[in-house]
C-alpha cells in the first residue's frame, strides 16, 4: 500500500483532554461512525447520503454530510482528478471523516474513490483510531449512470471534452467487502434508506 505522506513537523505531541468520545456519544446518545459512500459519479451517493442524513435528523441522530463536489470547491480545491490528487483528495476527507466521527457524528461521506488502495488508507485511519467504518458500495452499472447522466458529465467525457473520467478513460475498482452494498439500479432510494439505518441499528451505533 502506498504510505500516507510523510511528516514533515518534528517536536510535535498529542494533547489529550479532558472530556472523551464516551462522555460525548452519552451526550448525543449515539456514537460515531464514518459510513463511506463510494461509486461511479452518478450511481447515487449524493442522492443517498442526503436521505439517509434526512431520516437520521427525524430520529434525532447528528449527522453530516461530506460531498465530494463541494469539497472539491473548498479545502480540497487545489486538486484535480490524477491518480496522485484522487489520492490526496482521499486521504484529506478520510482525515476530516475521522475528526467528525470522534466528536460523535455520523459521517456521510460520498466520494467516487476509485481505487481500493486509497479506501483501505481511509479504513486504516479509522481502525488505528477505533472509530467503526462502514465501506458502503454505491453499485450501478455503467450503463445506467451514463443514462441517468444528471450533470452531463459523461456525455462530456464520450466527446472528449474530460479527460481521466471514471469509468469511461480512468478506473473505478470495485470493492470487494463492503459493509453494505447498494445496487441502486436494482433497488428503490427508500430500500437503500432503510438498510443503512438497519445496519447503523444493527453495528449498536444508534438506536
Ligand atoms: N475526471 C473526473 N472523474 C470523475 N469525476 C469528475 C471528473 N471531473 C469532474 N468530476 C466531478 O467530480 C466529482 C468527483 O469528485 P470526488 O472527489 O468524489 O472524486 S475522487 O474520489 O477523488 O475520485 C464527480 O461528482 P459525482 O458525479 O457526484 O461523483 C464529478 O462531478
Ligand atoms: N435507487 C436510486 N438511488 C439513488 N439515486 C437514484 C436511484 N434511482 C435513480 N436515481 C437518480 O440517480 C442520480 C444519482 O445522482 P447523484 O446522487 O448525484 O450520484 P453521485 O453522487 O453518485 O454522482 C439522481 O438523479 C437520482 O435521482
Amino acid at each position: 500500500m502506498t504510505e500516507v505522506v510523510e511528516r514533515k513537523a518534528t517536536n510535535v505531541h498529542w494533547h489529550d483532554g479532558e472530556v472523551n468520545r464516551g462522555d460525548r456519544a452519552a451526550m448525543l446518545g449515539h456514537k460515531g461512525v464514518t459510513l463511506w459512500f463510494t461509486g461511479l459519479s452518478g450511481s447515487g451517493k449524493s442522492t443517498v447520503a442526503v436521505a439517509v442524513e434526512k431520516a437520521l435528523t427525524a430520529r434525532g441522530v447528528l449527522s453530516y454530510r461530506l460531498d465530494g463536489d463541494n469539497i472539491r470547491l473548498g479545502i480540497n480545491s487545489n486538486l484535480g482528478f490524477s491518480a496522485e490528487d484522487r489520492q490526496e483528495n482521499i486521504r484529506r476527507v478520510g482525515e476530516i471523516s475521522k475528526l467528525f466521527a470522534d466528536t460523535g457524528v455520523v459521517v456521510l461521506s460520498s466520494f467516487i474513490s476509485p481505487y481500493a488502495e486509497d479506501r483501505a488508507m481511509v479504513r486504516k485511519v479509522h481502525e488505528e483510531a477505533d472509530l467503526p467504518f462502514m465501506e458502503v458500495f454505491i453499485d450501478c452499472s455503467l450503463e445506467a449512470a451514463e443514462e441517468r447522466d444528471p450533470k452531463g458529465l459523461y456525455k462530456k467525457a464520450r466527446a472528449g471534452e474530460i479527460r481521466g473520467f471514471t469509468g469511461i478513460d480512468d478506473p473505478y475498482e470495485a470493492p470487494e467487502s463492503p459493509e453494505l452494498h447498494l445496487r441502486t439500479d436494482q433497488m428503490n432510494l427508500e430500500e437503500e434508506v432503510e438498510a443503512v439505518i438497519k445496519s447503523l441499528q444493527e453495528r449498536g451505533i444508534i438506536v
